[in-house]
Formats: structure tokens, C-alpha cells, sequence
């Protein structure tokens, strides 16, 4: 099993992370480090700009004593195999876990209904692909495409007889919807067993639950995307909804396909063949995959040098934000522009890091372009633009553009 990778409930091959919950690491450092303040001369007529603060955890919600007696009520407890479910009033979701004091923090995320989203895609028929999901309008980098609780969530590590007890427990609809999705599995496999292994994406870790291996959702819509070797979206979990939002990490055009990575992108074409044709019973012709022997050995190398890359940021040791590195930050953001599979949160660290080198040099047009990118990975990575919009309307208000002005007096 790949760590952060995963598609399904055995092995993980889509990155995702639970904002929220994340004590520290990936996500916290994804936050820029830049702080917006007003000019000098504005400073007794406007407020400074104040990047925002993460979400808040868990979020507080806003349930009637009837509700929440009747969302208690319809948790139901397996004794054989010691897993619980929660179906919450709107039977959006079945929510199998494992007892833990915790566990009504659980319900009571999923007892708050789903925030609505307009629909900005289409389901429809993929000649050699089964059914794919398709952008109805052109969809903007770090843009939201959809929003959407599963119809199932649960542990990675199952018996095969909670498996079967998750079926007995689902609501009517559920269960159509789930039995709907696509089943690559041989048949020596139970039927819904083999749907949770080829359409369950990673989720991460719930509150209370960490010792159990990780969970996964099995989505209506979502589970429908299908692989791409050079993916333009991304998908990942958001706690406090209890949904899964799939974000454009390249632009996508109207009618264009969306895709994700169902592997790790370091993988060198060979291993990505060989884990797609057992795991999902495919051969991938995408457009990387098609390329000549000589361009596809340059970008399996491409990959491997990017993991290193990768490696390295996610430990924070790459490289500092100052101009004396300028040249190291502008030789990796070309190494990422070139990649045919994208690096969300390389990105965010890599852009980041460039906008905030470009303030300290007065450079607004290097600073915004940077900004931007970093605004927008940031969104895919953690749904928020994490203050940089502020930054991308005026980089002359930040506290390093300030101080590089200040000191050059
Ligand atoms: C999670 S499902 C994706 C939705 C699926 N196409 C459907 O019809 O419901 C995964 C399955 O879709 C198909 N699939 C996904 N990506 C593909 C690709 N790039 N080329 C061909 N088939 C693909 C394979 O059959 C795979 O087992």
C-alpha cells in the first residue's frame, strides 16, 4: 500500500487530506507566510488586510433537539463486528465506524446536510472508458467542479462481513445508487465488494479513528471521474462537510473530460500499466502514454526528479524565499511547468515562495503571476485561498514589500 496514495479501499491511490485535522505538515505549511498590511499612508484610513485564519474545528452546528434526538436514534450498532452507522435525518450518507467516544462528533458533522453546488458537469458514455464525468462550462484553475457527500463512508480495513453488514444498513437509494456504479472486479469477488474496490477513494483519517488504518467514500458522481496519466483535477475531503470536492488543477475547457490520478505521480510508465491493468482492469492510452518511447522515458525521469523535489518541500527543507535563491525557485517552477502531471502542493510552496521573493524585490508583475499560482493551488489543495487573493490585488500592501521599501530609503 502506497502511503497517501489510493483509489479504492485497498489501496490508495488519490491524495487527499483532511483540512481541519491536520495538526501540522502538508497542509499547514501550504499557508502562505506572506502578511498583507496597508501602505504607510493609509494606515490611519483603512484597517491592514487581514489574511484569514484555517477553518475552525469541528464546526459548530446548528440542530434542533428534535433533530438531534432523531439523528441519535438512527445510530445502529452492528455487535457482531463492532461497527457502527449513523444515517443522518436527509439519509445523505451511511457512515460505518468503529465505537469511539468520539463518535457523535461524527454524527454530528454528518447530521449538518451538504452545502449545495451548481452542478458544473455531465455524466455520459466514454467510448472503451465505461461512463466519465465531463465539464459543462470552461472551469478556471482551483475552481470547485463538484461538491458532494458519499454515499458511503467507512474504514479502509473491512471483514467481509461488515462489508455486508454496511449493506444491509444502507437506505433504499443508497443502495441503488451504489449498486449503479461500475464493478471491475471478477465475479469470484461479491458483487459490493467489488464496487467499493473500484469506485472508494481515500478520504483520510476521522476524529477518534486513526488507529484503524484511514476511510474511504464511495461517491454518486465523483466515482465516476475517470484515470489520467496528465489529470487536470484534483479531489479532496473536506471534514467539516463531511464531502469530497473535486477542484480543477489545470483549467478545463467546456466539454473537455475530467480526470484525476488514481496513482502516485512519481510512477514510471511501466509500474502505472501494471497497477492499472491489475487494480482496474484498464490499459491507460492518454495522451502521456502515447508518447514515443524516447519523450516517455524523458518523463518517467521528469517524475522521478520531481519526487525528489516533492520529498523535499514536504519536509519544508528545499529552499528559502529570498532573492539569493531566486534562480534555484525559478529552475523548479520550471521543472513543474513541464511536468505532464501536476504537483498541487509543490506548487503552492514553489509559487509561494517566488511571489513572496518577487515583493521583497518590488517586482509586481513577477509578484501577482506567482500569487495567482499560488492562490489558485492553494484552493485545490485546501479549498480556501488561504489570504493570497489579498496579496494578488496588491502586493505593494505586504509586510516583505513594505519592509524592502522601508529599507531602501
Ligand atoms: C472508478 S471507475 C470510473 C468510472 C467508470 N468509467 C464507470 O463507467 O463508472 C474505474 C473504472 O473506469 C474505467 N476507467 C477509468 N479510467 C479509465 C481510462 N483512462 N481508460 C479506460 N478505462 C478507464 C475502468 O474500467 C476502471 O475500472
Amino acid at each position: 500500500m502506497r502511503s497517501g496514495d489510493g483509489r479504492n479501499f485497498e489501496t490508495l491511490d488519490v491524495e487527499a487530506r483532511i483540512v481541519g485535522s491536520e495538526p501540522s505538515g502538508l497542509v499547514a505549511a501550504a499557508q502562505p507566510t506572506l502578511t498583507a498590511v496597508p501602505a504607510a499612508s493609509e494606515t490611519s484610513s483603512s484597517s491592514p488586510v487581514v489574511i484569514p485564519s484555517p477553518p475552525t474545528y469541528p464546526p459548530e452546528t446548528a440542530l434542533s433537539m428534535e433533530q438531534r434526538l432523531k439523528a441519535i436514534q438512527r445510530v445502529s450498532y452492528d455487535r457482531n463486528f463492532r461497527l457502527c452507522f449513523f444515517i443522518p435525518p436527509d439519509e445523505s450518507t451511511v457512515l460505518a465506524y468503529w465505537p469511539d467516544p468520539q463518535e457523535r462528533l461524527l454524527a454530528r458533522l454528518a447530521a449538518v446536510p451538504p452545502p449545495a453546488v451548481e452542478c458544473r458537469y455531465e455524466i455520459r458514455a466514454v467510448p472503451g472508458k465505461g461512463v466519465g464525468v465531463f465539464a459543462t462550462e470552461a472551469i478556471a484553475l482551483g475552481a470547485l467542479i463538484a461538491r458532494e457527500r458519499p454515499l458511503v463512508i467507512a474504514p479502509l480495513l473491512m471483514t467481509p462481513e461488515s462489508i455486508e453488514a454496511i449493506v444491509r444498513n444502507m437506505p433504499q437509494h443508497i443502495r441503488d445508487a451504489c449498486f449503479a456504479l461500475h464493478n471491475c472486479k471478477p465475479p469470484s469477488l461479491p458483487h459490493f465488494h467489488g464496487i467499493i474496490n473500484t469506485n472508494g477513494i481515500h478520504i483520510g483519517d476521522m476524529p477518534g479513528q486513526s488507529m484503524y488504518g484511514g476511510f474511504g467514500g464511495l461517491y454518486k458522481d465523483i466515482s465516476r471521474v475517470n484515470h489520467s496519466c496528465s489529470s487536470n483535477a484534483s479531489h479532496r475531503w473536506d471534514l467539516d462537510t463531511l464531502t469530497g470536492e473535486l477542484r480543477a488543477q489545470r483549467p478545463i475547457a467546456a466539454g473537455e473530460e475530467v480526470s484525476f490520478s488514481y496513482l502516485s505521480t512519481d510512477m514510471p510508465y511501466g509500474a502505472r500499466h501494471a497497477y492499472l491493468r491489475d487494480k482496474y482492469f484498464f490499459t491507460c492510452v492518454c495522451a502521456v502514454c502515447r508518447l514515443p518511447p524516447a519523450a516517455r522515458a524523458q518523463d518517467d525521469s521528469a517524475r522521478k526528479q520531481l519526487a525528489t523535489v516533492s520529498g523535499m518541500v514536504q519536509k519544508g527543507v528545499y529552499f528559502d524565499a529570498c532573492a539569493a535563491d531566486l534562480p534555484r525557485q525559478l529552475e523548479i517552477a520550471a521543472l513543474l511547468e513541464a511536468a505532464t502531471e501536476e504537483h498541487p502542493y509543490v506548487w503552492c510552496v514553489v509559487a509561494g515562495r517566488l511571489a513572496r521573493t518577487y515583493c521583497a524585490l518590488g517586482e509586481r508583475e513577477h509578484a501577482v503571476r506567482w500569487a495567482s499560482k499560488a492562490m489558485a493551488m492553494t484552493m485545490v489543495e485546501t479549498g480556501a485561498d488561504g489570504g493570497w487573493a489579498a496579496v494578488v490585488a496588491a502586493p505593494e500592501k505586504t509586510d516583505v514589500w513594505l519592509s524592502q521599501a522601508i529599507g531602501s530609503k
